[in-house]
């Protein structure tokens, strides 16, 4: 089967699309094509895991009807026949979407061109991608039932809740290996800090007192991760303050996790943003959480994204501008010095994963391109 994927922008749109071609590769033997621009991360990210990627450059557009919409929608004209090109080179017998703009151009190029085409929306609230698409597509994959709702009336018929689709060795890592892989104690319990696939500066920033409180403990170490852009000054900012992250004995700070399913399989609680597919991994473990919605997110979808969390009891929700550092401090010093209280998150965190969604949504793939409708 001849596959064409297209996500992109954040590692939330990546690692989906990489999660649905390993499931479909399962099924059977696939030929796989990615589409991404140079400016979003799958241009990192999608070479390293091995896969061929194409260019082509996109406009983002506003969450609304507006003449700035519609003059992008004329520049976006050049990115579909382009789109169209690649199409009816790489001669796919399904193209699939997994969010960001530039699966606009392509989704939209496959489906005048009559192939089968699908989307996978990750958030409670449907990106303006994925909303406008959905008229054109032939099914949608949901992450939450609640999303279903921001759909069109005459979209409702092709969506399919599976569940956010999460990478394999999320579930497959084990804690001795992701002990070994970061260089971690085995004997100490391990606080995972990840402001998404870019990182998040206020966690950053409010990481820095929690760094100075919790340095030199012999019961607990941080594996902080920074994002890319953020960790010469975290690193450079610690210094000062008499840190030294390799020889403090309990602090880890890195830029960005190639091994994160190694990270999650080793930590004991998670500080987040609350980007859909970094919640997918950490329900699907069943790993307690502080989350902190990026405030910023188109809609506010995060807090969307954590409230669903919390209400089920395993997240305790920081609102980004009452976040500081003694704050975080009291909240992991509460969760961690109560191994009640741990473990009961852990249990709540476990029930809300769905770790089967994204072999659901590869066979509704491959049903799809083979001409029967799931
Ligand atoms: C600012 C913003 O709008 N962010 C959006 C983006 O999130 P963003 O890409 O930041 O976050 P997600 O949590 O959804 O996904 C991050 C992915 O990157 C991986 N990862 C992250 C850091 C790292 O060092 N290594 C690593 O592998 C995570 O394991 C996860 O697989 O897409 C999500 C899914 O549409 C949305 O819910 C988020 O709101």
């Amino acid at each position: 089967m001849r596959v064409m994927m297209s996500g992109g922008g954040t590692g939330g749109h990546i690692y989906p699309a990489l999660t649905i071609v390993r499931a479909m590769e399962q099924l059977g033997p696939c030929e796989i094509l990615f589409v991404g621009t140079q400016q979003g991360l799958e241009a990192d990210i999608i070479p390293k895991e091995g896969f061929r990627l194409e260019l082509i450059s996109v406009k983002g557009f506003e969450r609304r009807l507006s003449w700035a919409n519609i003059k992008n929608l004329c520049s976006t004209a050049g990115s579909v026949w382009r789109s169209m090109q690649l199409i009816r080179e790489f001669k796919p017998d399904i193209v699939i979407g997994t969010g960001g703009y530039v699966c606009g151009p392509v989704l939209l190029a496959a489906s005048l061109l009559g192939i089968p085409t699908m989307i996978q929306e990750q958030n409670v609230i449907p990106g303006i991608t994925n909303r406008i698409l959905a008229r054109f597509v032939d099914k949608i994959a949901v992450g939450y039932q609640e999303s279903v709702r921001y759909f069109s009336p005459g979209s409702q018929k092709k969506i399919l809740v599976s569940g956010n689709p999460i990478r394999s060795e999320v579930m497959t890592a084990t804690r001795e290996e992701g002990v070994a892989a970061l260089e971690l104690s085995a004997q100490k319990r391990t606080v995972l800090i990840s402001g998404g696939s870019r990182g998040a500066r206020s966690i950053n920033q409010a990481m820095l007192s929690v760094h100075r409180h919790f340095a030199g403990r012999e019961d607990i170490q941080l594996l902080h991760v920074t994002g890319q852009s953020e960790y010469n000054n975290i690193v450079g900012n610690l210094k000062k303050y008499g840190i030294d992250e390799k020889n403090s004995g309990n602090i880890i700070i890195k830029p960005y996790l190639y091994n994160m399913p190694q990270a999650l399989a080793c930590c004991d609680l998670a500080i987040f943003r609350a980007g859909a597919i970094g919640l997918a991994e950490l329900t699907a473990r069943g790993i307690p959480a502080i989350l902190v919605p990026y405030p910023y997110a188109a809609e506010n979808h995060q807090e969307h994204n954590a409230r669903a969390v919390e209400h089920s009891g395993a997240a305790v929700v920081i609102r980004d501008n009452e976040l500081n550092g003694d704050k975080l401090i009291a909240v992991i010093e509460r969760i961690m010095g109560n191994t009640a209280v741990l473990s009961d998150m852990a249990v709540a965190s476990k029930a809300l994963g769905r770790p089967e969604a994204a072999v659901e949504i590869a066979r509704a793939a491959v049903n799809l391109a083979a001409g029967k409708h799931s």
